[in-house]
């Protein structure tokens, strides 16, 4: 009887158990890298013993069934060996089958071909579980074999080269990447884009273009040295912080070093890597699981726990790791942290730090003042004028350095050199370092109020000089999040705002305090909601003032803070921020610029952009202008594989994700061609937006910050139920 069988004795076990007689392996063949055939015949006379022992049978008859066959014995055998080493009971199932990927000498930089198996697994299967599993043992290889590389490892698993705050972009261009494979593979570029045209993923063209001019280069006997991660982490980074036009040409020789000593799958990740996208299934909430987990497990004592106690470390450990990354979003600061003290004790070691900017606190949209109402029953809340401008999260740092970061946690410092001259006059003298939350707004000088947001979007991004800023801006403060070395999170936002009003100071045209007011019903509310709309806010923000429900969430989009926008009552309750992916030509006046768009929602469980309408409505002339001018750039020969369309919304050119547009709708439907949250309220078909509307750039948003289809679906169903607060989630 022939058995086909996934490698690992924990499967064998389980085998042996549940027919409850003992076999006998006469022949296994390896079928690949996780499956194996084994010829087994009844042992009858055997009496059935414990698991363990039933295992370690199992254990020694594979090695020796596989020692004694010839031919490719060595690698085979080493990664039953090296699977058969694992404890049955780990609570967590470690990929042994995959182990051999761990093929490098302890101390030694790793290759970056185990990372691109351990992807190449990972893409092998849409399961989260198995996914986990690879990572987790991959990352478990690392923690043991080479430590020193575990930063750079997961850098490259996460497709980043630095925190966000550093402001550094991986993103290379397609044109660029097509320049260098052509480079390397004697193509020509034209050539390289017919196979990307057919093929839909310039990795695979890379990858193919490199083996089959592998040969050539085998017989003029080029030797490249074999790349380690370390070493291609590197080189990203540094391709990454060349800027400028000139920088071009160094970009690609670059790359063309990577490319050439690439081999096998190397060049496909290697590319996906620097378009910014690896494309296999890995969101970065999974990495940080997998991360947790290899910690917990590595960890001397675990093996000591019983079964419950490891369950419970293995669930509580990612939560440790999240939570600690929402108020240090460095890895740079975290890795060191985990290898010294493990998870456990991370916290201690990893708090709110000024001059790494936290992740915000984000707030639910509401549609109207009953379910705002009905939310905040039984509690102490506020309600404070709902800014339209910028989110600024102001930092002191120790050393008296202030700088200051955007919603994306981007480095704003010198967007802004007169917001950081100002501010020491509405510091208190007792006030050292801080962390400020507020709201930059543009503002009118001579009538003493507020701008809307579309001034304050006209003011030049980077190197501004003081002397030449056109658009004013006053601030608006909300929170305080940190105060003389103390994180202040975990107060109720009534001991943080009564901190902020005691360690700042209002100062005219300059600096002020959120306008709050502690309202209780519905007809106060409505007043305090006109009041905000007539000094051109955007509505009211809704907050709970009192208790555990009224601490500050770093990135959560928390229920404890409500948006009411002024508009409400007319439309879904809230705008929608979506990626534009394509382009048709435009007609009569829109001859020379791009007439409508294909815009999308980003799903961050596939990874993908799914598309939600077309757009023609809301762009001036300037507009559509601009719009071209920056997106004639980012055409693309071909959509992107992470694009889900319908050949019926097909538009004349596609565009790299890049950039976001906030758009708000007359209200939802269901569409048999658009894809948003496909499968979410319908089986086959997407949500698409009815009337679109086009608003604004949001420059501090990143296509992975576009609404997700999550928030999609949730619209949806809510235009169902108005004013109910029968929230889903
Ligand atoms: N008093 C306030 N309290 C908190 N946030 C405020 C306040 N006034 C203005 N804001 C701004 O409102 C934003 C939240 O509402 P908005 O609809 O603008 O969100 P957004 O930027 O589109 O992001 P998202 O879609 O993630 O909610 C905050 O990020 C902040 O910039
Ligand atoms: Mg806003
Ligand atoms: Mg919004």
């Amino acid at each position: 009887m022939w058995l086909r069988r996934k490698i690992g004795h924990m499967v064998l076990t389980r085998f042996a158990l549940k027919s409850r007689t003992l076999v006998e392996i006469k022949s296994l063949r390896l079928e690949n890298h996780s499956s194996v055939s084994f010829h087994i015949t009844p042992f009858p006379a055997f009496k059935m013993p414990k698991q363990a022992k039933v295992s370690n049978f199992f254990k020694r008859e594979l090695n020796e069934s596989i020692s004694s066959k010839n031919g490719k014995k060595e690698t085979k055998k080493k990664r039953i060996i090296v699977a058969s080493d694992e404890e049955s009971d780990n609570g967590i199932d470690i990929k042994k089958s995959m182990k051999d990927v761990a093929d490098w000498q302890k101390g030694e930089p790793i290759p970056y071909s185990a990372l691109c198996k351990t992807f190449e697994d990972i893409d092998s299967t849409t399961k989260r579980l198995e996914i986990q599993e690879y990572l987790t043992s991959f990352f478990k290889c690392v923690i043991e074999k080479s430590p020193e590389n575990l930063l750079e490892t997961l850098y490259l698993c996460l497709n980043k080269v630095c925190p966000e705050y550093e402001n550094v972009e991986l993103g290379i261009g397609e044109s660029l990447l097509i320049k260098a494979i052509a480079g390397v593979t004697g193509r020509s570029p034209q050539k390289v884009k017919d196979e990307l045209a057919k093929v839909g993923d310039l990795g695979k063209v890379a990858k193919d273009s490199k083996n089959s001019q592998k040969s050539i280069s085998s017989m003029f006997g080029s030797v490249d040295k074999p790349l380690t991660i370390p070493g291609v982490f590197k080189s990203m980074k540094k391709i990454a912080s060349l800027s400028g036009h000139s920088s071009q040409d160094s970009k690609v020789k670059e790359i063309q070093n990577l490319l050439k000593s690439c081999r096998g799958d190397e060049a496909k990740f290697l590319i996906r890597s620097l378009e910014g996208k690896l494309r296999i299934g890995l969101a970065e909430q999974t990495v940080l699981i997998c991360l947790a987990q290899a910690f917990v497990i590595t960890d001397n004592e675990y093996q000591k726990l019983t079964k419950a106690k490891k369950a419970e470390e293995l669930t509580e450990a990612p939560n440790i790791i999240k939570s600690v990354y929402s108020e240090l979003p460095s890895y740079d600061k975290i890795v060191p942290a985990l290898l010294q003290s493990g998870v456990r004790n991370l916290r201690e070691h990893c708090k709110l730090t000024p001059g790494i900017p936290l992740k915000p606190m984000l707030a639910h949209p509401t549609k109207s003042i009953t379910e705002v109402l009905n939310r905040v029953e039984g509690h102490k809340f506020t309600c404070e004028f709902k800014y339209d401008g910028e989110r600024g999260q102001i930092h002191k740092l120790e050393d008296g350095n202030i700088k200051i970061y955007s919603r994306n946690l981007e480095d704003n410092t010198f967007k802004y050199p007169d917001v950081i001259e100002r501010i020491s006059k509405a510091v208190n003298p007792n006030t050292n370092s801080f962390v400020l939350d507020c709201e930059v707004v543009a503002w009118d000088l001579e009538k003493h109020s507020l701008l809307p947001f579309q001034v304050l979007s006209t003011r030049k991004r980077k190197d501004v000089i003081e002397s030449e800023i056109k658009v004013t801006v006053c601030l608006f403060a909300f929170d305080l999040l940190y105060l003389n070395g103390e994180s202040l999170l975990k107060k109720p936002l009534k001991e943080r705002r009564e901190l902020l009003h005691d360690s700042f100071q209002k100062v005219d045209d300059e600096f002020s305090f959120a306008q709050h007011m502690n309202v209780s019903n519905t007809e106060e509310i409505q007043a305090f909601l006109e009041e905000s709309v007539k000094v051109n806010c955007e509505g009211l923000m809704v907050k709970i003032l009192d208790g555990a429900e009224s601490t500050y969430e770093p990135s959560k989009r928390s229920r404890n803070w409500l948006k009411l926008k002024k508009d409400y009552l007319s439309g879904v309750g809230d705008s929608l921020d979506l990626v534009v992916i394509g382009a048709f030509y435009g007609r009569g006046k829109r001859t020379n610029v791009y007439g409508a768009f294909l815009l999308a929602c980003y799903d961050p469980e596939n990874d993908e952009y799914q598309t939600i309408c077309k757009i023609g409505t809301g762009f001036s002339d300037s507009d559509l202008e601009t719009h071209f001018q920056y997106l004639k750039e980012k055409e693309m020969s071909e959509p992107k594989s992470y694009f889900n369309y319908d050949k019926a919304t097909k538009p004349d050119v596609w565009f790299e994700p890049c950039q976001v547009w906030e758009v708000k709708t007359a209200d939802l439907s269901i569409s048999p061609i658009y894809k948003a949250a496909i499968g979410q309220v319908d089986s086959s078909k997407g949500v698409s937006l009815r009337f679109p509307r086009f608003i604004r750039i949001r420059d501090d948003k990143k296509p992975e910050d576009a609404t997700t289809s999550e928030g999609i679906a949730e619209m949806y169903r809510k235009q169902f139920n108005n004013n109910n607060d029968n929230d889903i989630e």
